[in-house]
């Protein structure tokens, strides 16, 4: 129950529900794509080592495949695989007709050099959008395969049907997976971007102008939910595991929620997204392959 103190309360965008509308018209577009094409789109999965986290990640991405009508392929290598033999799968992968999206799961062991691997993925395969011809696309308006996150991020701003031309956006990270990419898709829809990272000064006035914020640094409850302004969009990428097994994102939730106008929770705001956008960037990988 939400006390009736607070002067506001934030809408949720929920993800979860949103992933699951998205994952039912992907399911159907994936079933008349295997009928007329006489296979299923099909995911590649890599996985290199034995981290716990990295293993649930990749079996939600498994399930979300079967789910939607996707086939996935599974190659679970030991923390001792040669950055040479990883290149050979690649290869192999770039080859394999049946398959049409690639996934190397970050992080990779430091023996290997993840940019390397990146680099080697067919760019038409590249599902999460990592390669530097992708990252090129969205940066010159001519996106091809989008990176997930910041592509689902876009799904949950476009879900408060809010115009986002010259919205005063603050991005805070700055990686090739998240912060950067998400600079570009907010550019691309016309909006104002600040992207603040490690040296930036005084994170908090950044945040207290924001009209939406994209929390990415990786810092548990980094802002504060005093900050933010009076009816923003808070879109938190964030995810962290507390000592009680239970997660939490960049943003002081609680707090935020009395100030901002939308909130992504964690769980059930990003995440599920950044699966599903996996899934349709696998299904729209199928339909280059096939010339559907
Ligand atoms: N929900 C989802 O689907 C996903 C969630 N995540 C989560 O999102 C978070 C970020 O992931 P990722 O981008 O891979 O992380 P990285 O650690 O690669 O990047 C974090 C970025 O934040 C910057 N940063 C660090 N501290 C601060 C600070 N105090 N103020 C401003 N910027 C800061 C870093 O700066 P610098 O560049 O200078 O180092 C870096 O650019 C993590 O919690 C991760 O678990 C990640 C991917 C998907
Ligand atoms: N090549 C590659 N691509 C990635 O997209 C990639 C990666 N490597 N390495 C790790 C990060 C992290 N990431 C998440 C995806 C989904 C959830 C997700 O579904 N989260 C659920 C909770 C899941 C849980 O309960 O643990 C939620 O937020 O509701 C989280 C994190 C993708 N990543
Ligand atoms: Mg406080």
């Amino acid at each position: 129950m939400r006390s009736h103190m607070n002067s506001s309360t934030a809408k949720i965008l929920d993800g979860k529900a949103l992933a699951a509308r998205m994952r039912e018209e992907i399911r159907l577009e994936a079933d008349q794509l295997a009928s007329k094409h006489g296979r299923k789109p099909g995911l590649a999965v890599i996985i290199v080592g034995n981290d716990p986290a990295s293993h649930v990640y990749v079996k939600n991405k498994k399930i979300g495949c079967e789910k939607a009508g996707i086939h996935s392929f599974s190659h679970e290598l030991s923390a001792d695989t040669s950055q040479q033999h990883l290149l050979g799968l690649i290869t192999e992968l770039n080859n394999d007709p049946k398959v049409d999206g690639i996934l190397v799961q970050l992080p990779v062991p430091d023996h290997i050099n993840s940019e390397v691997i990146l680099e080697a993925i067919d760019p038409g395969k590249d599902v999460d959008g990592f390669h530097p011809y992708n990252v090129g696309r969205l940066a010159s308006r001519k996106p091809a395969l989008r990176s997930c996150t910041p592509y689902g991020c876009m799904k949950l701003l476009e879900e408060t049907g809010i115009d986002l031309h010259g919205k005063e956006c603050v991005i805070v990270g700055a990686s090739n997976i998240v912060g950067r990419p998400m600079a570009l898709e907010l550019l691309l829809v016309g909006a104002t971007v600040t992207v603040t990272h490690r040296f930036s000064k005084n994170l908090r006035s950044h945040i207290e102008r924001a009209e939406i914020i994209i929390a990415a640094a990786g810092k548990q409850g980094l802002i504060q939910g005093e900050w933010i302004k009076p009816g923003a969009i808070v879109v938190d990428v964030g995810i962290h595991r507390r000592e009680d097994g239970s997660l939490t994102g960049d943003v002081e939730f609680e707090e935020a929620s009395k100030n901002a106008g939308w909130i992504t929770p964690v769980p059930g705001g990003v995440g599920p997204m950044t699966i599903t956008m996996l899934l349709a960037n696998t299904v729209q990988a199928f339909k280059t392959h096939v010339g559907d």
